[in-house]
Formats: C-alpha cells, sequence, structure tokens
C-alpha cells in the first residue's frame, strides 16, 4: 500500500472464494493505476499488495493441488499520472509491471494509440513477458514490414495438474491504432492456417485472453471457431476493455469473465470437474463423478483487506519481499515524479456520472459552463463567438477535494490538442452537437467501433470514501457480528447477483455525455440575434467526425480533417490547460 493510502473500513461481510480443479486471478484495463487508489480505501491496493495476493494463492494452489492462473487483458498504460507524467511516458511503469508474474498477458487498444507507446510495449514489454505475452491479430512494423507484434497462441502445461492448455490473446476489431500497427478483424484472424491448426491440437482447455467487451460479435466468434472445432472441451474467456465487472456463458463448458478496470477489482474464476485423461483423444475433460464441470465467478475489491480474508493470511503474514519492493518502487516513482504536489482545491467534489448532467456537482458540467469557456482561447480569435466540442471519453475519472498533479492525468490522460474549423455559418455548428448525439450517426457507430462508450446503464463505478454510508450495522442472526456496509460494486450478471466479494450497497449511476458542448464569446443578446458565423473548436481526436459530421448537415463532402488547423499551441493539451485553471481559480485550502 502507499504511504498516503487507507485501509478499507473493518466489519465488511465477505463472499469466500470456492476454488476448483484451475483458478484464474483477472485484472484488466490498469491504466496505470498501479498505485492503488489513494483517494479511495475500498480499492487503496498497489500492485505490490496484489503481488504478495498471487504469491499466496499459488502456494494456496500448490497445497490444494490445484492449479492458478495469472491473465491480464490489456490496456496497462495511460490514465494515471505514474504511466503519464513521466518522460517518456510509461518509464516507470514497464519496470514497475517486470515483477508481475502473470501466466497470459494481452495487449489492449491503448497501448497502440500511440506510436511510441507500441513501440515501447513491442520492443521493452514484451519482451520481457516472453511467450506468455499472446497477440493474436495485431501486427507491428518495426520499419521491415509488418511481424507479429507477440506471440500468436501458447500451448503450455499447468504445473500441478499437468493441465494441457491453448491459449490466444485478441484485441477487438480496434480502427484507431497509429499506423505502425495493425489490428486484424478477429474473423479474418480465425480463418488463418495458423488458427485453425492450433484449435485442431488435443488440449483439456482453450483460454483466450481478450480486450474485448465479453457482449460482443467478436467474442461470440472466437467461442464459435473454437466450438466448432471442439464440441466437448472447456473455452474460458477473460475479456476486458468496457470497465466494468461483467460475466457471460457462452455454453455450459464456456463463460467469459470482465473484470472491471483501474486496479479496482481482481476477478477470480474457477473451473471444477476438470480430469485431465491420461490418452488425448477428443474428450478429455471429464466431470468428477459424473457431476457436470462448475464454473465460480467473483470479484473482488482490491484492498489488502480482501486480500488478506481471502488469502488466508493476516497483516503480520501477507506481505511478501517481491511484494514489498515494488510498493517501495512505485512510491520512490511517485515521488520522483511529484505526483502528490497540489494544485488545488476542489469548490466540491465533481463526478462523472454520480451527478446527472447537467447539475452542479457533474464535471461536464462544470467543463462545460467554466472551464473550457475560460481556458480554450485563441488570443487572435478570443472575440470570434465559438462552439467548443470534445468526446464524453476524453475525461476518465472524478475530481476529489485536492486536486494534486496526478489528478490532472487521472481525469485527462491523453495529449487532446485543440483544432479549429474557422466561420462556420450559424446554421452548421448549432447542428452539430445533435449529430453526435444521434445515436443512427456515422459517428457514434464510428467512436464505438473504437470503444467509445456513451451510455452507462450495466457499468457500476463505485464511489469515493466521501460516500461511504453512515455505520450501517446489521446483526446477523446467530450471534452477536456486525457488518459494515459501504456504497460500491453490486454487480448483476448471467450468475445472478452474488458475484461481488464485498456485501456493498448499491448507487446510482447516470448516463455521460458523448460530447460536450461549450459556449464561449458570444456575444450578448445572441438568443435574438445570433451570430452569423462561430469558431468550432475540437479535440484533434474528433477532427475526423467533426468534418464528417458538417459534410452531413450540409449534404457534400466540404470539409476535410486535413483542412483544420490547430486553435491553440500544440502544448496546449487540456492536461495543461487543466492544471493551469486549477492553480488560478481554486485555492489551497481543502
Ligand atoms: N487520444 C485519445 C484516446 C482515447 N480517448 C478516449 O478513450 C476511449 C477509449 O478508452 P477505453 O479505455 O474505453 O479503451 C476513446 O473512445 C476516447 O473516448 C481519447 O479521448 N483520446
Amino acid at each position: 500500500i502507499q504511504p498516503s493510502a487507507q485501509n478499507p473500513l473493518d466489519g465488511q461481510e465477505f463472499r469466500d472464494l470456492e476454488w476448483g480443479d484451475l483458478n484464474f486471478l483477472h485484472t484488466t484495463d490498469q491504466h496505470g493505476w498501479h498505485a492503488g487508489h489513494l483517494e479511495e480505501s475500498q480499492y487503496s491496493a498497489d500492485l505490490g499488495d496484489y503481488i504478495s495476493f498471487i504469491s499466496h494463492m499459488r502456494r494456496r494452489a500448490k497445497e490444494k493441488g490445484v492449479d492458478l492462473l495469472v491473465i491480464d487483458t490489456g490496456d496497462r498504460v495511460e490514465g494515471n499520472g505514474l504511466y503519464d507524467a513521466s518522460e517518456p511516458k510509461g518509464l516507470y511503469t514497464r519496470r514497475i509491471l517486470e515483477p508481475f508474474d502473470v501466466d497470459i498477458i494481452t495487449t489492449g487498444n491503448h497501448e497502440l494509440y500511440n506510436g511510441t507507446t507500441a513501440l515501447h510495449e513491442h520492443t521493452q514489454t514484451i519482451p520481457f513477458f516472453g511467450d506468455r505475452y499472446l497477440s493474436s491479430n495485431i501486427d507491428i512494423d518495426m520499419g521491415n514490414g509488418w511481424e507479429p507484434m507477440a506471440n500468436r497462441s501458447l500451448r503450455f502445461q499447468t504445473e500441478n495438474l499437468g493441465l494441457d492448455i491453448m491459449a490466444f490473446g485478441f484485441l477487438f476489431n480496434f480502427t484507431g491504432n497509429f499506423k505502425n500497427t495493425r489490428v486484424k478483424p478477429v474473423a479474418t484472424v480465425l480463418e488463418e492456417e495458423w488458427f485453425q491448426k492450433a484449435i485442431r491440437e488435443p488440449v483439456d482447455l482453450f483460454l483466450v485472453a481478450a480486450h474485448i467487451d465479453v457482449h460482443t460479435l467478436e467474442l461470440q466468434q472466437i467461442h464459435d471457431a473454437i466450438r466448432q472445432q471442439n464440441p466437448e472441451t472447456p473455452i474460458q474467456i477473460f475479456g476486458g476493455h468496457s470497465h466494468i465487472r461483467d460475466f457471460v456463458e457462452f455454453d455450459s463448458k464456456s463463460t467469459a469473465l470482465e473484470s472491471g478496470r483501474y486496479c479496482e477489482t481482481a476477478g477470480f474464476l474457477s473451473l471444477d470437474g476438470l480430469v485431465p485423461k491420461d490418452e488425448k483423444d477428443t474428450s478429455f475433460v471429464k466431470p468428477k463423478d459424473g457431476a457436470p464441470m462448475k464454473t465460480f465467478r467473483r470479484y473482488l475489491d482490491f484492498n489488502r483487506a480482501g486480500f488478506q480474508h481471502h488469502s488466508n493470511t493476516t497483516e503480520d503474514s501477507f506481505d511478501t519481499d517481491a511484494g514489498l519492493k515494488v510498493s517501495k518502487d512505485i512510491a520512490l516513482y511517485r515521488q520522483s515524479l511529484d505526483l502528490n504536489r497540489l494544485i488545488g482545491c476542489a469548490p466540491r467534489e465533481y463526478t462523472l456520472s454520480r451527478d446527472p448532467y447537467p447539475s452542479a456537482g457533474n464535471w461536464y458540467s462544470y467543463l462545460g459552463e467554466v472551464l473550457l469557456p475560460k481556458m480554450v482561447v485563441n488570443k487572435t480569435r478570443a472575440e470570434v463567438p465559438r462552439m467548443i466540442f470534445i468526446n464524453g471519453g476524453s475525461q476518465r475519472f472524478d475530481i476529489f477535494k485536492r486536486f494534486t498533479y496526478d489528478t490532472t492525468f487521472i481525469v485527462s490522460p491523453f495529449t487532446s490538442r485543440f483544432m479549429y474549423a474557422a466561420d462556420i455559418p450559424w446554421e452548421v455548428a448549432t447542428r452539430l452537437l445533435g449529430y453526435f448525439n444521434d445515436d443512427a450517426s456515422p459517428y457514434s457507430v464510428e467512436m464505438q467501433a473504437k470503444g467509445e462508450h456513451w451510455a452507462s446503464a450495466s457499468s457500476n463505478q463505485p464511489l469515493p470514501e466521501s460516500m461511504m454510508l453512515p455505520v450501517n450495522q446489521i446483526p446477523l442472526a446467530r450471534g452477536r457480528q456486525k457488518w459494515r456496509k459501504t456504497i460500491g460494486y453490486t454487480t448483476e450478471d448471467a450468475f445472478g447477483k452474488q458475484g461481488d466479494d464485498v456485501v456493498h450497497q448499491a448507487f446510482q449511476k447516470f448516463d455521460t455525455p458523448k460530447v460536450l458542448q461549450a459556449n464561449a464569446s458570444f456575444p450578448v443578446g445572441w438568443e435574438a440575434k445570433p451570430p452569423q458565423t462561430v469558431d468550432v473548436v475540437f479535440f484533434d481526436f474528433i477532427a475526423a467526425n467533426v468534418a464528417d459530421g458538417m459534410n452531413r448537415i450540409v449534404g457534400e463532402k466540404k470539409w476535410k480533417k486535413e483542412d483544420f488547423g490547430y486553435y491553440m499551441s500544440r502544448e496546449d493539451t487540456l492536461t495543461k490547460l487543466m492544471l493551469e485553471f486549477v492553480q488560478e481559480e481554486w485555492g489551497k485550502e481543502c
């Protein structure tokens, strides 16, 4: 745990784990949160704590004569100062991840947005993990033509039961990658010779580590391709990308688990009733005593109390040398990046989705009404009325009272720069937001293909400490023991409502805007007499979508993204502007 982080409150009610023959721990979408959540005690474990937990779980598996595999399904980068504040980005993250003893690891879309990130992944991270790092559908060009980003598949035997496993690593059909990589559509790869050969190998289980939302066509396609050749063999899938706790059942021997995001969750899954046959034929996996194979899943809150509970350790016996070293290294790296530096104190907490948009506590409202109009200004065009558009997905996390240097990256990690289209007719500009918000628009379709998540119905984001319920003690019928309930994940998935390891109180979550519009320098009385033209200012990330939208509105191909110039200096990213704003506008009395 990091020096400034807090352990969760005592007295939480746990749901225990059920071990099987083959057990898994799974993380996904870590997004650089390796220091843990310093403002939220429920998720305050750091990667060092998780490493200690893994080590105890491996020991327990050995004692039980079963197996444990550790999986990570990508998007380890972008989203936290520990990754984004270093120069080059990820300098420390790559070192921090080295002791992370995963069995299978794969690539997410965020490893590919930026050419340098992809390059570093290929030249530094992948060699370290070696053949355990799988990229079944990604190629990279290192200057000599396309080559596989990493190993395509891996066949291996588990340590204790000797289960024979064939593993793959897939990314969804992502199109927003930098040009030094190429992501082959999943359906195409399933037809490739190497894949067809791999699924014909006589194994006990197929394992798919996928940076793919578990409710997608891509995963269904992967499942179907394997199942067609292997009617009886278990297919275990681990997903990611949509940042939620989720679980689906493809058939009685195939499920997919998604384990949240941002080091808030470690997924646990077990398969029982796997009996490896001596002779390899077409049905090596036999149910125990004729009983069907049993699958069990649980979502663990990422904190030391839970890790100790599930690994049967105590505060004294929990830490391993390797884990302690990682925690210490993280603290040193955070210090050298000055991440704890206080920039300002927020007038109140602002949330992305726990407060409705628009409302006073909603961060998008604050951005649209206060921050963007003030900070997004081109001095030479300051008097020209402007409409500023940013994509909702660019904002990644809530704002607590203490706004530190780290917070700038936690909220806005991307190098999002402002571009503009000058003097756009009022009738066109005023229709853009409607165009973006129209679910049927190509913008939505394209952004969803890129992973944009507009609605949040199935997601459930946890609350910060300040939102903890007052101690709510519920006496147990059989004794004097009392539980303390906190607000947190209350997941409902294909196996029901008992998946979270801690019994939490549910909370409300509101939809976030797909695209946010802010107006600035509008003349007095503009409602009665609108300006004839305005500047349309937007993130470079959505430049192609803006061109597309305006073309559709006027009904002709008038704009393309290459026509747009930068509205402000290239140094003026939203991250930098936000930091300047907080420094200037918010006091330091928290
Ligand atoms: N330069 C970028 C890159 C990404 N985004 C936003 O992130 C979304 C994808 O993030 P996931 O964690 O869901 O994979 C993407 O759709 C954008 O909203 C961005 O704004 N700028």
